[in-house]
């Protein structure tokens, strides 16, 4: 089942097209990961996907209903307020114990719960803001970069996380990532943008592709490989491997 579509998407700020006709959609249960180059426009995606920018051209459609779990790439805390992780996940909206128990079990990290905000590493606060995003039980999870400051094992165990989380409650992910030997490995799909489409498909077809070999060279190949973990599903969204055509210059190497 489709939750998130768009047609023919062109975002603009001002004057300046940032991202012009994006077909893209997300399905249930799906793990689709957003990489590019800085400024190619994957943080427009995730901002207009939902809802917070308006598109120039196209559509984005939604599932009527549709719940969104937002993970951040960083979130500012008041290191003066005390705060254990129990009462950061039940603001702005009061939860019981069992669900932020359930949360922060399906994170990964059920004994961190009266531990201070403040004490906790780069690691266990992100998890905590996944605990956070799946209060609720959204059907999709976006997350933008959210392993940003996660050493390579660190973020490794991030995406295993994720992964878990996505066979448990069959939550669909979204995330925009730099880490693309970790990320690759992880995805069903993989898109990749420079202010449009450039190439989409499994993170082989992608990881093979002209188009984004020219954008972050053919060092990803063997990571792929390393980091490949076999999915025992198998999902049948009628995707299209597309390569198109890169109309943007490419800082190739
Ligand atoms: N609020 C804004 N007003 C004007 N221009 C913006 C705004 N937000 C982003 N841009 C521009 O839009 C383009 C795409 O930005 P975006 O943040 O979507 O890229 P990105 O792929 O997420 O980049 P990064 O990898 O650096 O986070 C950039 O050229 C950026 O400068």
């Amino acid at each position: 089942m489709t939750l998130i579509e768009t047609k023919g998407l062109s975002l603009r700020y001002g004057g300046a097209t940032v991202l012009r006709d994006v077909n893209f959609s997300l399905s249930q249960g799906e793990i689709v990961t957003i990489v590019g180059p800085n400024g190619s426009g994957k943080s427009s995606l995730l901002r207009a996907l939902i809802g917070a920018l308006r598109p120039a051209s196209g559509t984005v459609i939604r599932k009527p209903g549709l719940k969104i779990g937002y993970v951040p790439q960083k979130l500012q805390i008041d290191g003066t307020l005390p705060l254990t992780v129990r009462r950061f996940l039940s603001l702005p909206v009061r939860q019981t114990q069992t669900v932020t128990t359930a949360a922060l079990t399906q994170a990964g990290v059920p004994e961190l719960a009266q531990r201070q905000m403040t004490d906790l590493s780069g690691g266990q606060f992100q998890r905590v803001l996944l605990a956070r995003a799946l209060l609720g039980s959204p059907d999709v999870l976006i997350l933008d970069e959210a392993t940003q400051g996660l050493d390579q094992p660190g973020a490794a165990a991030f995406y295993r996380q994720i992964e878990e989380v996505r066979q448990r409650t069959g939550v669909a992910i979204l995330m925009v990532s730099h880490d693309l030997h970790v990320v690759m490995a992880a995805s069903d799909r993989v898109l990749c943008l420079n202010g449009h489409v450039c190439c989409e498909g499994t993170p082989e077809v992608v990881a093979d592709a002209p188009e984004y070999r020219a954008l972050f060279g053919s060092g990803t190949q063997g990571a792929l490989a390393l980091y490949r973990h076999h999915h025992t599903h198998d999902h049948d969204h009628g995707h299209h491997h597309d390569h198109h055509e890169c109309g943007e210059d490419h800082n190739a190497g």
